[in-house]
Order: structure tokens, then sequence, then C-alpha cells
């Protein structure tokens, strides 16, 4: 239903997200979803260490600048969940 959130999909907050920055355990957020990386950076052809620099946050810009936003390649991705926050539940209540 609109203006609900779906409950077959895992929400985390940036909060949540923030804490898996290290190489233990290496999240990031791509277009609102929440990509477990941990086990997959070190296959990543732009190396790990960009990745790292990235996690525990939104990359969809960074990411896009480098230019490979629809060509994701080899990797096997792992999307764990949905970006929650505060503005998606603003969107819901547009009213144009
Ligand atoms: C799910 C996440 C990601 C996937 C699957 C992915 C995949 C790839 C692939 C397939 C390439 C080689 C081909 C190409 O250049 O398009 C690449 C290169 C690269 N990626 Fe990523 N990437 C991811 C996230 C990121 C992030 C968050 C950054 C941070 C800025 C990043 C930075 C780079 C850089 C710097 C290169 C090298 C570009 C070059 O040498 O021209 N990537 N990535």
């Amino acid at each position: 239903m609109a203006g609900q959130l779906d409950q077959t999909i895992k929400y985390y907050t940036l909060e949540k997200i923030q804490k898996h920055n290290h190489s233990k355990s290496t999240w990031v957020v791509l277009y609102r979803k929440v990509y477990d990386l941990t086990k997959v950076s070190e296959e990543h052809p732009g190396g790990e260490e960009v990745l790292r620099e990235q996690a525990g946050a939104d990359a969809t810009e960074n990411f896009e600048d480098v230019g490979h936003f629809t060509d994701t390649g080899e990797m096997k991705l792992n999307i764990i969940g949905d970006l929650h926050s505060a503005v998606t539940r603003l969107t819901c209540h547009n009213t144009e």
C-alpha cells in the first residue's frame, strides 16, 4: 500500500550502515540499496581501497562519477536491504 514500508524488505538506517565501515564488514549504499561487499571487495576491478573508503556510507555519487553506473561486472553482489530514512516517508506524502 502506498506510504507503507514493504514488510518483505529489510530496511537499514544510515546510523546502522555507518558501523559497517571496515574490512570485517564492508557495507555501501548504492541507489538506496544496501550492499554487503565484505566478501567481494577484493574482486573489485577498481581495488579494495576505494570500497573501504566508501564503506558505511551512500556511495552512489562517487560510483557514478567513476562512470560504471550500469555495468557491475563479474562481482557477485549481495543486496541485504534498502536504505531506510525519513526522506523515504516524506516522498510518500507528495501533494503534487
Ligand atoms: C557494488 C559496488 C561496485 C561494483 C559492482 C563495482 C564494479 C566495478 C567494475 C566492474 C569496474 C571495472 C569496469 C569499469 O570501470 O566500469 C570497476 C572499476 C572501478 N570502480 Fe567500482 N564497483 C563498485 C563500487 C565502487 C565504488 C563505491 C567506488 C568508489 C568510488 C568504485 C570505484 C571504482 C574505480 C576507481 C574503478 C576503476 C576505474 C578505472 O580504472 O577506470 N567502485 N568497478
